[in-house]
């Protein structure tokens, strides 16, 4: 049995053609026994939505700064829209398991709120995300009873903090890409797909054709300095390469085409970028 994490951003989802292709792949190599956890974000869908109510997003190093507004904004768009039709996509492509979750769901994600931290990517000063959260423990069990019982869970990135504050627990945004890393870590998954709108790392991030194959922990770190990997490819990388050394059999950052998943594995480097130790 192949395991897989495969998380894609609000930029796949605002495509419904490239939406319709990935999922129409997972519900192949699912009925081929493949078990895929599905984690998704809405980064695209989250500013537009605050722009509407007039307020203003705020991204360092690629990660959103959240206060108590902002974070009823992801909830709504995470939890409420993009789940709704992510899973309703994935019915339409024939992934009848297709199950929406957060990483509030049986506290799957526990966080705690990030303290002031120095970014990639970002100034040299202290940043306060607030409401942003630092992944402590991923639950495992729920995903993996869901599999058991033939479900494929599509995961919005949420997270919750077990201290209880009163009456509740405290909801966390988490970026996607993190939670994704997180959980592909915590399950040893064999592949981790991160998904998006570029075909991979670039050597030159505005020239598609400059696709990186093979990325060491060495090299992405250097790019990030350099700022040749800059905005939402740093967490992504980051993240990744945070929790490769936690089991994973290989993380891919890959384009949103038909096909991409069934070769990337079968060759990694091949149509995406494989991260290396
Ligand atoms: N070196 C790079 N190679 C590829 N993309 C890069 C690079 N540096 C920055 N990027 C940017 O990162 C983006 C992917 O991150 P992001 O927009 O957050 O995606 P997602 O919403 O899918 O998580 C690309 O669309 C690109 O604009
Ligand atoms: C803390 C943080 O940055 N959270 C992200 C969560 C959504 C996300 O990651 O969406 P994409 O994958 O589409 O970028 C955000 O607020 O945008």
């Amino acid at each position: 049995m192949t395991t897989a994490v495969l998380k894609f951003g609000g930029e796949v989802i605002a495509d419904a053609s490239a939406l319709a292709a990935v999922l129409g792949d997972v519900a192949r190599l699912t009925a081929a026994g493949w078990k895929f956890a599905i984690c998704h974000g809405g980064g695209p869908q989250a500013n537009a939505l605050q722009e509407r109510l007039g307020l203003q997003p705020v991204k360092v190093g690629g990660r959103r700064v959240t206060d108590a507004a902002t974070l009823q904004v992801m909830k709504y768009v995470l939890a409420g829209e993009l789940s709704v039709d992510v899973v309703a996509a994935a019915l339409a492509a024939g992934l009848g398991g297709a199950l929406g979750i957060s990483g509030v769901s049986a506290g799957l994600v526990t966080a705690r709120r990030r303290p002031p931290t120095r970014v990639s990517g970002g100034d040299e000063e202290l940043v306060d995300f607030g409401l942003v959260g630092d992944v402590v423990e991923i639950r495992t069990a729920l995903i993996e009873h869901l599999w058991a019982g033939g479900y494929t869970p599509v995961i919005n990135t949420l997270g919750v903090g077990l201290d209880t504050e009163g009456s509740t627990c405290p909801v966390f945004n988490i970026n996607a890409d993190t939670v994704s890393s997180a959980i592909a870590g915590a399950l040893k998954v064999d592949h981790l797909f991160l998904m998006t709108g570029v075909p991979g790392v670039l050597r030159d991030k505005d020239d598609p054709s400059t696709r990186i194959a093979r990325l060491s922990a060495a090299e992405a770190r250097g790019a990030i300095e350099m700022k040749g990997i800059v905005g939402g490819m740093i967490p992504k990388v980051e993240e990744a390469l945070a929790n490769l050394a936690l089991g994973i059999g290989a993380v891919h950052i890959l384009g949103a085409n038909a096909g991409a998943l069934q070769a990337e594995a079968a060759a990694p480097g091949s149509v995406g970028t494989v991260l290396v130790g």
